[in-house]
């Protein structure tokens, strides 16, 4: 568990380890998106925020966000995992550890750092070497079955969200079917429908992040 990594390290053994949230999901579901609305919502209610992006062979996301304004661009990092992304959120995380590591150490108050997965497929999951707690982002473009697929990724999440509702009409979407699908292969563990570019959702994803890691209500 992502503790006893910790433990080793005795600079951190001085402040309190940030807490680490995972955001995965299929290729342009809305993770990079998700992460831009979040993040002033999160900074709104205090919490001291950094950020990790991965990319395949690029740091298109990390440069996205550092462009932003949204955060100061010294406080995102970028991996580039070189291979399937789920090889270094997953497999092998020691890239990621040691980038959320460094940002613990340049930002000693640091209370949450968010991981950003490279676009990858429903099979994706996180280890919880890495992350303390992870979302799963598919988004209503992609199709109102993939809930039936039962792809790992989905299964597994502490939390689920179902990103731009606002495309139902446009794609043949009934989002209603999708959200009971979804809810019943997971067994009623939590979902949230967002539209992270108008920000549908994301108070209460940024809810459900500060009461799972940071026990805020
Ligand atoms: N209409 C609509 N578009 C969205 C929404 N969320 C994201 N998008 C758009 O979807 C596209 C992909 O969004 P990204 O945030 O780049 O997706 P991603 O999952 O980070 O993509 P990768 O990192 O390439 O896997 C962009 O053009 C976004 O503007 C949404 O809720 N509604």
């Amino acid at each position: 568990m992502r503790h006893a990594v910790e433990e080793k390290n005795p600079a951190s053994a001085m402040v309190t380890p940030a807490a680490r949230v995972g955001i995965g999901g299929p290729v342009g579901s809305g993770k990079t998106a998700l992460i831009e609305a979040l993040i002033p919502e999160l900074q709104r209610r205090g919490v001291d925020l950094a950020v990790v992006t991965n990319d395949l062979v690029t740091k298109e996301d990390a440069e996205r966000l550092r462009r932003s304004g949204l955060i100061d661009p010294s406080r995102v990092s970028a991996v580039e995992a070189g291979a399937c992304p789920h090889t270094v959120i997953r497999e092998d995380p020691t890239l990621n550890i040691a980038a959320g590591d460094d940002l613990e150490a340049r930002f000693p108050g640091v209370e949450l750092i968010l991981f950003e997965s490279g676009g990858d497929n429903l099979a994706s999951t996180f280890s919880l070497d890495l992350v303390d707690w992870w979302i799963f982002v598919i988004d209503v473009a992609g199709g109102g079955d993939i809930p039936r697929k039962r792809g790992p990724g989905l299964l597994r999440c502490d939390l689920l969200v179902v990103n731009k509702i606002d495309l139902a009409p446009y794609v043949g979407v009934e989002l209603a079917p999708m959200l009971a699908e979804a809810r019943q292969v997971r067994a009623n563990r939590p979902i949230i429908a967002t539209n992270a570019r108008s920000g549908v959702g994301i108070r209460e994803v940024a809810d459900a992040i500060l009461a799972a890691v940071l026990f805020r209500v």
